[in-house]
């Protein structure tokens, strides 16, 4: 897939970790660090820009290690890149715990699963098919 980098950060292309990872991570790519007081929410850069082919998406997702250690998470999260975009990759990082978190440049901040979509059409109908659920939800098969 192609993909732009403007290397701020000494770091090059996002890389899974290992070998079977389903997320690759992103780093911010920083002039200087950012501070995020409590309850703050700022759009961190990450340097790149793809062209992912139609009928993909890149979701962007919280690292699980920054949000229980620090309270920092992905406020949209997934993040939804759509294949034609072609401005920056952004990651919105809110603090959700009670002390500052400082991001410097090319720390691992988020994730980045890369993913098929369906796109559809709509068949616009008066009646619906019958199911066994049919409109049960919210709890509706129980507890146990
Ligand atoms: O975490 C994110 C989410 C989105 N984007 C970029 C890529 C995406 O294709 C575009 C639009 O995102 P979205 O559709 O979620 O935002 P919107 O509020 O609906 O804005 P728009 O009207 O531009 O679609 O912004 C990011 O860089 N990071
Ligand atoms: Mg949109």
């Amino acid at each position: 897939m192609r993909i732009k980098v403007i290397n701020r950060s000494g770091h090059d292309l996002p890389e899974y970790q290992t070998a079977h990872a389903a997320g690759m991570d992103l780093r911010a790519s920083l002039e200087e660090s950012i501070v995020l007081k409590p309850l703050e929410r700022k759009l961190i850069p990450t340097g790149i820009y793809m062209e992912l082919p139609a009928g993909f998406e890149a979701q962007v997702r919280p690292r699980s290690g920054l949000a229980y250690k620090h309270g920092l998470t992905v406020l949209n999260s997934p993040g939804t890149i759509d294949a034609d975009y072609r401005g920056e990759v952004k990651v919105l990082l809110v603090n959700l715990s009670d002390q500052p978190f400082e991001v410097v440049n090319g720390e691992r901040i988020a994730q980045m699963v890369i993913a098929k979509h369906e796109t559809i059409s709509w068949e616009n109908v008066e009646v619906l098919s019958d199911t066994d659920r049919g409109a049960g939800g919210y709890g509706s098969t129980g507890k146990s």
